[in-house]
């Protein structure tokens, strides 16, 4: 580690995507520059913005202020599609549902997932199985929603092809057994913003989402464009900002992208705290492998890295139902 991250690279991946059906993309100059990138932010940070990625701006700005709206809505009315185990985890968990490292989050949120067929894989996949729940009002949230995750999920692959060169393989890696049938996850978030308590003068920081990494592959945050809220752990424990770029996703480095680079590149802690008085959305994209794939580091990994395996291998389903059963209080 050549020297600690103080802030995260934005890469404009158009090049990357101009050439990403073409099997011999890896020969292009083009391509070639945005890999280097990708290889540099993820050894570095694990965390970078990505630009040029072709989701028009007009579409991150409708899942953002549909979101809003649904938060605005009365809380009988947001329980009207609450989570629970029976349905799947999908659906609206309140403010302080979520807790991570045994502290409340102060969010609420919608969870979503890739919809699983009943025994499709078997016990393993049970606890996910259900369908998502889609607040009825308004009538096309549930359009809206599913349109971006297919852009969300076209997009996750083809910066996975450029991470898969990056990490000195064929463009495909992540294709076929590992994530050609890619598993993936949305939470709809919101963070209510400070307010100064009457009773006090004590300013209260409270934690958004606490310090945690992300399960899968590759994350593709979509935050609000006015609020500095997301923090990301550097090499020195240093807590350096994502403050909002229009336009762009945030993008990091999930476990199961870790132990495929036998740590090469690491799924990097973050955190959020919105300690403005204003509301905070994001809407926050999972790009993981197949439900059911045993993740364990790559051949090519392991000859860059020491030769020897860093980490065991993971079932990705085990690890995301081991998450949910221990990510809530009811
Ligand atoms: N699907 C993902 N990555 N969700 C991220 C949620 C992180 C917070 C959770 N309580 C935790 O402790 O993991
Ligand atoms: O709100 C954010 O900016 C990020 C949320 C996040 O890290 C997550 O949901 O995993
Ligand atoms: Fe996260």
């Amino acid at each position: 580690m050549a020297t600690d991250f103080k802030s995260i690279p934005i890469i404009d991946i158009g090049p990357l995507l101009a050439k990403c059906d073409d099997p011999k993309m890896g020969q292009d100059s083009g391509v070639a520059q945005v890999v280097k990138q990708l290889d540099q932010a993820c050894k570095e940070a694990g965390f970078f913005y990505v630009k040029g990625h072709g989701i028009p701006e007009t579409l991150l700005k409708q899942v953002k202020n549909l979101t809003r709206k649904f938060f605005e809505l009365p809380y009988e009315e947001k329980l009207k599609i609450k989570m629970t185990a029976d349905s799947g985890y999908r659906g609206y968990q309140r403010i302080g549902e979520n807790i991570t490292k045994g502290v409340p989050d102060m969010h609420e949120a919608i969870d979503c997932y890739k919809e699983l067929k009943p025994g499709m894989y078997g016990d393993l996949g049970k606890p996910m199985e259900g369908c998502n729940q889609w607040p009825i009002k308004p009538t096309n949230f549930k359009m809206l929603m599913e349109e971006y995750v297919s852009l969300c999920t076209e997009l996750s692959r083809n910066i996975m092809r450029g991470i898969a060169l990056a990490l000195g393989g064929s463009p495909y890696e992540f294709e076929g057994e590992r994530a050609g049938n890619a598993f993936w996850v949305m939470r709809l978030i919101g963070y209510p913003g400070v307010h100064s308590a009457n009773d006090s003068d004590i300013p209260k920081e409270d934690i958004g989402c606490g310090a945690h990494t992300d399960y899968g592959l590759l994350t593709l945050v979509n935050q609000d464009d006015d609020i500095t809220a997301l923090q990301v752990r550097n090499h020195s424990g240093e807590w350096i900002s994502a403050p909002p770029v229009p336009g762009t996703f945030v993008c990091n480095i999930g476990d199961m992208l870790k132990i495929y680079s036998n740590g090469l590149y690491e799924s990097t802690l973050h955190q959020v705290i919105n300690s403005s008085p204003k509301y905070r959305v994001c809407v926050a994209y999972f790009y993981e492998t197949n439900f059911d794939t045993a993740v364990e580091p790559l051949d090519i990994c392991k000859e860059r890295t020491t030769g020897a395996k860093k980490f065991e291998r993971a079932v990705y389903g085990e690890h995301l139902v081991k998450k949910v059963q221990t990510n809530f209080v009811y």
